[in-house]
């Protein structure tokens, strides 16, 4: 056990009322989780004030509160502790409570729009070929060298975040390659890490309900770069937009990739089909199973990692050749008796789908037609519906509009909002079904032989979320069924 003293170094203190010497059971953010001995740390959130949670925490066994704020009566014998910033201490508590796990192995952060599971991803399978014992932190999954954790954010909370961390040095794991969402830097869910690395994929438009303007989740994005230690290396998307603005401050040691222009890891499509990408990466040719433009920015950036953490560049291009994508993304196969070609993607974004949806016509080999599947996810950025719609009809030759866990709304609401802003062509070519299952049947009904049907927006995803409770859904499995049943 560690006293709240030792937990709480590096912490911005305003003031203490008790005990430091005060052994914690452990870290909560949460009063619904407290058991006696536990340290509640009061955070501000989006939906509610964890302060008002300080006397439901202690009534429940808490031993010790950290707050910005201290509650008027103070209750005998619980140690109170007033912070300057108690979701900045959450952080650095959890890794002083853990052991300071971020130090014990190599830590890799990877933050953009677009790309980060497949980067975090790629890392780990890469690190994992190359012999070394590694933990992965990302949307689809966690992972502790093999073992599977079911994740539920991109960026776990701070103290689930440490707790994994430890967990991964306990394990042997030599590195971490983790997803930074915007929201976690924002939230300080990062507080306390120690990165060795930090990488930038690129910024579109997405989370506009929660960053409000796009200014703001470029600002919060380059936090993340602002402060990584003069120690990390820093690598960036010189061909997106905000590439350079991304390191502009940093003191890591800056460097980029480009399929453009010059830069220290330089990339070249020589070709771009449904078996892989054949590309030069620094002027050496190799083969990748993956598809697409945008995964040759990601493998990219995976390349620039593994130099920078000092792996042999033959190797990895080796290693990485035989590598295939993250679960959900561009998961493409093929009826058997109709050679219809059927793409699960997580294209979830405008620029995403953009991107999917382009790559799809490159691959393209006659006259064979395009049809989306696509929704978009409720209480979630609503600006991104209008524009989701039109990409979808005007890449495709017939677009159905459905329901992505419709959450707390209305699904028809929401495609009410994926139709706003089409133009007349783009109006002769949709339709909107709610029901996904159906929707999926549908394009393989319309779908002629040969034909290219793309089920975008919830890739690896086992659920459907409809009004609080998550129903069983996977793209991939209505795919499959809807082939056998329609014998297609
Ligand atoms: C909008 C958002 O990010 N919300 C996150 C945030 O919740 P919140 O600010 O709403 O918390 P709150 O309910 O206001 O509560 C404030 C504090 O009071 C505490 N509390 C609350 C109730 C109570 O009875 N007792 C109590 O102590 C809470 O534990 C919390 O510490 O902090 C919580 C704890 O860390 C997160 O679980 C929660 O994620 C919600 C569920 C969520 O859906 N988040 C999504 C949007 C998200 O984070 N997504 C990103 C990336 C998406 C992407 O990759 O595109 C991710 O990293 O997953
Ligand atoms: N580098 C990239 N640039 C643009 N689009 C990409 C890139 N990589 C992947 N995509 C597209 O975005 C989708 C999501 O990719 P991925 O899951 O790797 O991103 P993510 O950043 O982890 O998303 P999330 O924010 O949901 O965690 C993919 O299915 C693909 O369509
Ligand atoms: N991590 C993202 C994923 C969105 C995926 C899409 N299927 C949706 O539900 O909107 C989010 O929570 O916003
Ligand atoms: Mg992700």
């Amino acid at each position: 056990m560690t006293s709240l003293q030792d937990i709480l170094y590096g912490v911005s203190i305003r003031s203490v009322q008790g005990n430091l010497l005060t052994e914690p059971k452990d870290l909560q953010i949460d009063s619904r989780k407290i058991v006696s001995g536990s340290c509640f740390i009061a955070i501000k959130g989006v939906q509610a004030d964890g302060h008002q949670f300080i006397e439901k925490a202690v009534a429940a066994g808490a031993g010790s509160v950290i707050a910005e704020v201290l509650p008027a009566e103070l209750k005998e014998g619980v140690v109170y502790v007033q912070v300057a910033d108690s979701s900045v201490a959450a952080g650095v508590m959890a890794s002083n409570f853990y052991g300071q796990p971020s130090s014990k192995l190599k830590l890799v952060g990877v933050t953009g729009t677009n790309g980060k599971t497949t980067v975090a991803t790629l890392l780990y399978k890469l690190f994992t070929s190359l012999g070394y014992d590694c933990g992965l932190i990302s949307t689809v999954n966690n992972v502790i060298a093999g073992e599977v954790i079911e994740a539920t954010h991109t960026t776990p909370d701070a103290i689930q975040l440490q707790a994994l961390l430890k967990r991964m040095v306990d394990k042997g794991c030599r590195y971490a390659f983790m997803e930074v969402s915007s929201h976690a830097i924002h939230q300080n869910r990062i507080a306390g890490l120690e990165f060795a690395g930090g990488m930038f994929t690129n910024i579109t438009h997405d989370h506009l309900d929660y960053h409000k303007t796009f200014d703001e989740y470029i600002r919060v994005k380059k936090k993340f770069f602002d402060e990584l230690p003069a120690s990390a290396f820093a690598i960036s998307n010189l061909d997106d937009k905000r590439g350079m603005v991304m390191l502009q401050n940093t003191v890591a040691s800056k460097q980029y990739y480009s399929l453009r222009s010059m830069a220290e890891f330089k990339g070249k499509i020589l070709e771009n089909g449904l078996t892989g990408l054949l590309m030069t990466i620094n002027d050496q040719e190799v083969h990748f199973r993956l598809i697409g433009e945008f995964n040759a920015y990601n493998l990219l950036a995976v390349y620039g990692a593994a130099v920078n953490l000092g792996e042999d560049k033959q190797e990895v291009l080796e290693c990485l050749s035989k590598l295939s994508g993250a679960e959900g993304r561009f998961d493409y196969q093929v009826s058997p008796v109709d050679k219809i070609i059927g793409i699960v993607d997580y294209a979830h974004t405008p620029d995403a789908l953009l991107n999917v949806l382009k790559t799809i016509k490159q691959l393209k080999q006659g006259e064979e037609k395009v049809i989306t599947v696509v929704g978009c996810g409720g209480d979630r950025d609503k600006t991104k519906r209008p524009i989701m719609g039109q990409v979808a009809c005007e890449f495709s030759d017939k677009a159905i509009f459905t329901s992505d866990n419709p959450r707390s709304e209305d699904p028809e609401a929401i495609l009410r909002d994926m139709e706003a802003d089409l133009n007349s062509a783009a109006r002769r070519k949709y339709i909107s079904i709610a029901d996904r299952r159906q929707a999926i049947r549908t394009a393989f009904s319309l779908a002629m032989p040969g034909d290219i049907i793309l089920v975008a927006g919830k890739g690896h995803e086992h659920y459907q979320e409809i009004k609080g409770v998550k129903h069983h859904f996977n793209d991939k499995e209505e795919m499959e069924r809807v082939i056998r049943e329609l014998g297609r």
